[in-house]
């Protein structure tokens, strides 16, 4: 595998929304608009997506859109946890449960972990990597696979994806998928994408919200340090990728970080 982005990365873009409705609406719009470039160049639409609370508030206004090619759609999960997928850890079961099971994406299109490997998470994540090799060959840069979109949630510790702060898998900087099984966060074991291929996106969003978030928001925001920060800070896809945060009034209140207005022409 070819060595980390050397690249500059592009100034973040700050999204705050007064609420979470308005926010989910925002959101669908953005992931339409990265959805319509990726298949003006490609037969697909590649999106990782992430765990947490972040299901929820993207399935809520993305569901009901129209006219979404969603058989285009090719999906990774960001990170994942290594349980049956019927668990209620799973993250395929939380996004299955607020996004997968309302729209037709043909199940062979999302991107599930192996969960005959169970014991074993290296496998998981050995067997992970190859389905994104299988995806992304062909690709101009297969060095990393380059994703349209990979959404992401912020942890109140800073971690992002399965990426967690002071943890050796911050400096993983060959392979595509890690595996982990002391993860501060139940359950302790888990994969994740590492940060060469964040960081090859071409599109990273957060979505944080709720006033829990602030003191995590105001440091990730206003006090970042990209190269040895917290796990949300290190995220900085290299040009022409962009990283963007959508947030909530309340979890913004004590940001001063400039925020852009969200207008769906000019993304
Ligand atoms: O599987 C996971 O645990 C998630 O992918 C994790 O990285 C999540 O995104 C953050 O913990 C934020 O979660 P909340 O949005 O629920 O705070």
């Amino acid at each position: 595998m070819s060595a980390p982005p050397s690249k500059e990365a592009t100034k973040p873009v700050l999204f705050g929304f007064p609420s979470t409705d308005n926010l989910s609406q925002a959101l669908a719009t953005f992931v339409l608009k990265a959805q319509d470039e990726a298949l003006k160049k490609q037969a697909t639409f590649r999106i990782a997506i992430s765990g947490g609370s972040l299901p929820k508030v993207l399935g809520k206004d993305l569901i009901g859109r129209e006219g979404v090619p969603w058989d285009k759609w090719e999906v990774f999960f960001a990170d994942e946890r290594v349980v049956p997928l019927d668990h209620e850890d799973s993250n395929f079961r939380l996004n299955d449960e607020h996004l997968f099971s309302h729209v037709p994406i043909p199940r062979q299109n999302i991107h599930v972990i192996d969960t005959s490997k169970l014991d074993d998470p290296e496998a998981v994540a050995d067997d992970y990597e190859k389905q994104l090799v299988a995806s992304f060959v062909g690709s101009s840069s297969i060095a990393f696979p380059r994703f349209d979109l990979v959404l992401l949630g912020i942890g109140p510790d800073g971690h992002t994806c399965s990426l967690f702060p002071g943890h050796a898998l911050l400096d993983e900087m060959d392979g595509w998928v890690a595996w982990l099984n002391d993860s501060p966060k139940p359950p302790p074991t888990r994969i994740t994408l590492t940060y060469p291929v964040l960081n090859h996106s071409l599109r990273v969003a957060f979505v944080s919200t709720g006033e829990g978030k602030q003191e995590i928001m105001k440091e990730v925001l206003d006090n970042p340090n990209p190269k040895e920060g917290l796990p949300s800070s290190r995220v900085r896809p290299i040009s022409p990728g962009r990283v963007f945060f959508f947030s909530d009034d309340a979890a913004l209140k004590l940001v001063q970080y400039e925020r852009t207005h969200f207008d769906a022409a000019k993304l």
